[in-house]
């Protein structure tokens, strides 16, 4: 008998074990990453979503809270092949819901053919097929979401100092603990604000830089973000990563649209345009930039060509869609955090002249 249920909004209910109990909906996704799962389950651009691990055994080395990128977990619930107690505990310990003994292979291909899709899941002694119906078919579209930045934002600003002399305001629409680091590793003094902040919080905090971070959901409901890139654009450099990049380039005039299932993993072949080298990336969104508006690609995905990177000289912005600060996945891009601080000094010099 199963104790775990998982309906998909095709019609199906897969039968599982549970590992987490408990009732939760979300929109399915996968990530095809070997490791990290630390890093994933805490990284909130999975939001309102229900993650799915290709990968067959989730937790062999264990929970450090050290590796974490946010201090709860994101997902609304774990599928995996198997997971081990170290991960289960953690997850029921957390009241997110987690289940395996399930053939994942058919939900990639499920997701892989149909798209990612509404998902509910019971998970329990008491779970029925009915109570995994009832969820999926009470999920909303990722879109729906309208205001989920404040789920996952800071509420008041905080500041975590590097050292030194550059400042980043970064907008923080659900960034992962490792965007954070990456600049204060390298002596920024980092602003984080929250993801409804208005132009006049970012310019007291006098930055260099204005950096818009990862984040859940669909890029067009963070209008406040998108406000404050139209203010600052041409007067501040400006930085972005994954949600970030899709938030500037509407903001700037683009546009983006919806993937149907994604990149999610570590092993996502990006091509630089101006080197012809190729790096594996670490990647996760469902959302992707449709036209750059003013803006020059860089980088393109090598399996779909879809937009990877974008610059512009003339209105000092450098933005990604994959994630250069890893956790999980190859350190292949951090000098994009390098680049990024050149940008905020060379234009402070410029200003300054
Ligand atoms: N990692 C992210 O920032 C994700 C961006 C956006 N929510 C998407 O799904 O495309």
């Amino acid at each position: 008998m199963s104790d775990a249920y998982i309906a998909l909004a095709d019609g199906r209910v897969l039968e599982a074990r549970a590992r987490a109990p408990g009732r939760t909906r979300g929109e399915l996704v996968f990530t095809t990453a070997y490791t990290g799962y630390e890093e994933s389950l805490t990284d909130p651009s999975y939001a309102e979503q229900i993650l799915t691990f290709s990968y067959p055994l989730i937790g062999n080395y264990g929970v450090r809270t050290e590796r974490f990128e946010s201090e709860s977990v994101q997902p609304r619930a774990a599928v995996a092949r198997e997971l081990t107690d170290d991960v289960a505990d953690w997850l029921a310990g957390e009241d997110v819901p987690a289940v395996d003994h399930i053939d994942t292979r058919e939900i990639v291909t499920t997701v892989r053919e149909e798209g990612a899709m509404a998902c509910g899941i019971a998970a329990g002694p008491d779970a029925t097929p009915e109570d995994a119906v009832a969820e999926m078919e009470a999920c909303k579209p990722m879109s729906d979401h309208v205001d989920i930045g404040a789920q996952v934002s800071v509420a008041e600003p905080t500041v975590h100092e590097g050292g030194g002399d550059v400042d980043v305001a970064l907008l923080d629409c659900g960034a992962k603990g490792s965007i954070i680091s990456s600049l204060t590793e390298r002596d920024a003094d980092v602003h984080v604000l929250p993801y409804d902040a208005t132009p006049e919080h970012v310019a007291a905090v006098e930055p260099d830089v204005l950096f818009v971070s990862n984040g859940p959901g669909d890029p067009e409901n963070f209008v406040a973000a998108q406000a404050v890139v139209d203010e600052f654009a041409g007067d501040l450099p400006l930085a972005g990563i994954c949600l970030g990049q899709q938030v500037i380039t509407s903001a700037l005039g683009g546009s983006t649209e919806k993937m149907a299932f994604g990149h999610r993993g570590v092993n996502q072949p990006v091509k630089d345009l101006r080197t012809d080298k190729v790096v594996m990336t670490t990647q996760n969104h469902g959302y992707t930039v449709a036209d750059t508006g003013p803006l020059e690609v860089t980088q393109v995905n090598v399996n779909d060509d879809t937009v990877e990177g974008l610059d512009s000289e003339e209105l000092d912005v450098i933005t990604r869609q994959y994630h250069p600060e890893a956790n999980p996945g190859p350190h292949d891009s951090l000098g994009f955090f390098d680049e990024v601080l050149d940008l905020a000094t060379s234009s402070r010099r410029l200003a300054a002249d």
